[in-house]
C-alpha cells in the first residue's frame, strides 16, 4: 500500500492528481448535457412514471430477464433515427466500445484507430487481441499508407474513429473514412458520443452532416448519456450484427442491463429532439455566439463548430489554477490533463448546452476575462 500512497505523491508533484468535486452551488460548464434534456419536464415525468411501474434496477442481464418492452422500444426509436436495420443497448458507452469491439475482431485481425480516439476504444482494442493500427489524427492519407502495408495480412478489419472528438471537439471526415473502409474491405466503426443530438441539421449524427445514408459495412456506436440527457449506449448496425453482439458480446451478456426508467427517459428525449430539431439549430447558434465572445477576449481557443470549445492553458499547473479560481467565483469548468490529453497540452474542457441562459454566458467571460486575459 505504500507505493500507491507514493505514485499518488508522484501525480500531485506532476499537477497531475485528481479530485472529484461536488458540483452543488456551482453553475456547470463543462457537463455534456447539451440539448438541456437531463432536467427537461417530460424526461423526468416519464422516467418517474416508468420507476414507479419497473421498480429500481433491471433484475439481470439482458439475456436472461432484464430485456424489456422500454429496452426494445428505444432500441427501435434507435435503429429508426440513426437510419439503421437496427440497435443494441449497452450499459455504458465505454461497455459499448469494451463489448462491441471485443466481439467483432481477435487475433488474426486488425484494427486502425485514430490516435485521439476515446479512452474506451482503447481499451476495446486493447482487450481484443486484435493487432492495433493507430494513425495520426484526422490524417486519412496516413490511415491509407496503413491500410495499403498491413490490410492484407488480417482476416477481418475494423477503422475506428470518433465522429466528434470529445476533447479537442473537432469532426472526422467521413468521406474519406468511408472511402477507406470501401477501398479496403473494412468495416467502419464510429462513435457518435458527441455527435448524436448534436451534429446534422437534426441531431442524427455523422452521417446527416455529410449527407450521407447508412451502408451495411458501418457501425453506429453512440451514447445516451450526451445529448440525450440519461445513461447508457447503444450500437446501431445491420440485423446480423446485432444478433451476433447479442451472441458474443461479453459486455452485454455479463451486465445487468439498463433500469428501464434510464431507457425510457432515454426515449422521450430523443422524442424530443425529434419533435424540436429547432434545439439543435440554437446550440449551434450559442455555441457560434460563446466562441465569438471569447475570441473578443483572445483566448487561445480550439474551435470547430461542435459544443466543445477547449480553452488551451497547456501547462497543468496553470488549467488547475484557473479552474479553481473560476470555481471561486462559482463556475465549474474541469481542467483537462494528462493523460486525458496529452502531456503540456492541458485544457478547460468549456462545453456549450441550452441550460445556459444569456446572464450565464456573460458571468463566465467575464470571469474568464478576470482570470485569464
Ligand atoms: C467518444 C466517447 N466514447 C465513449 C464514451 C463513454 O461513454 P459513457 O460515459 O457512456 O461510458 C465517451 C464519454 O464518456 C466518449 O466521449
Amino acid at each position: 500500500m505504500k507505493d500507491l500512497w507514493k505514485e499518488l505523491r508522484g501525480l500531485k508533484e506532476l499537477n497531475l492528481y485528481r479530485q472529484r468535486r461536488l458540483r452543488e452551488g456551482v453553475k456547470d460548464f463543462c457537463s455534456n448535457d447539451y440539448l438541456a434534456l437531463r432536467n427537461h419536464p417530460e424526461v423526468v415525468e416519464e422516467a418517474i412514471r416508468v420507476l414507479r411501474e419497473e421498480g429500481l434496477g433491471s433484475g439481470a442481464s439482458q439475456l436472461v430477464s432484464g430485456y424489456s418492452r422500454y429496452h426494445m422500444a428505444l432500441e427501435e426509436d434507435l435503429a429508426g433515427f440513426k437510419g439503421t436495420e437496427c440497435c443494441v443497448l449497452f450499459g455504458s458507452g465505454y461497455l459499448a466500445n469494451l463489448g462491441a469491439i471485443g466481439a467483432l475482431v481477435g487475433e488474426k485481425d486488425v484494427i486502425f484507430s485514430d490516435e485521439l480516439n476515446h479512452a474506451s476504444i482503447i481499451d476495446g482494442c486493447r482487450l481484443s487481441k486484435a493487432k492495433v493500427i493507430v494513425f495520426k489524427h484526422r490524417d486519412y492519407k496516413h490511415l491509407e499508407e496503413l491500410l495499403k502495408e498491413h490490410r492484407k495480412n488480417y482476416r477481418r478489419a475494423l477503422i475506428i474513429s470518433d465522429s466528434v472528438f470529445s476533447m479537442d471537439g473537432d469532426i472526422a471526415d467521413l468521406r474519406e473514412l468511408n472511402r477507406l473502409a470501401k477501398e479496403y474491405d473494412a468495416i467502419l466503426y464510429l462513435d457518435e458520443a458527441h455527435a448524436t443530438g448534436v451534429l446534422g441539421t437534426t441531431g442524427k449524427g455523422i452521417l446527416e452532416e455529410f449527407s450521407q445514408g447508412w451502408e451495411g459495412h458501418m457501425i453506429i456506436m453512440g451514447t445516451l448519456s450526451k445529448a440525450l440527457g440519461s445513461y447508457g449506449a447503444f450500437v446501431c448496425g445491420s440485423k446480423i450484427l446485432c444478433e451476433y453482439l447479442v451472441n458474443k458480446a461479453r459486455s452485454l451478456i455479463f451486465s445487468t442491463s439498463l433500469p428501464p426508467s434510464v431507457c425510457a427517459g432515454a426515449r422521450k428525449a430523443l422524442e424530443i429532439i425529434r419533435r424540436e430539431p429547432q434545439r439543435i439549430k440554437r446550440l449551434k447558434e450559442l455555441t457560434l455566439y460563446v466562441y465569438n465572445r471569447l475570441k473578443e477576449l483572445h483566448l487561445d481557443v480550439l474551435f470547430y463548430g461542435t459544443p466543445i470549445i477547449p480553452i488551451m492553458l497547456y501547462e497543468e499547473k496553470k488549467a488547475l489554477e484557473v479552474s479553481r479560481a473560476l470555481l471561486e467565483d462559482g463556475l465549474f469548468i474541469q481542467a483537462i490533463r494528462y493523460p486525458t490529453v496529452p502531456l503540456k497540452k492541458a485544457r478547460l474542457r468549456l462545453t456549450v448546452s441550452l441550460n445556459y441562459t444569456q446572464e450565464d454566458v456573460e458571468i463566465l467571460l467575464s470571469s474568464l476575462s478576470k482570470h485569464l486575459s
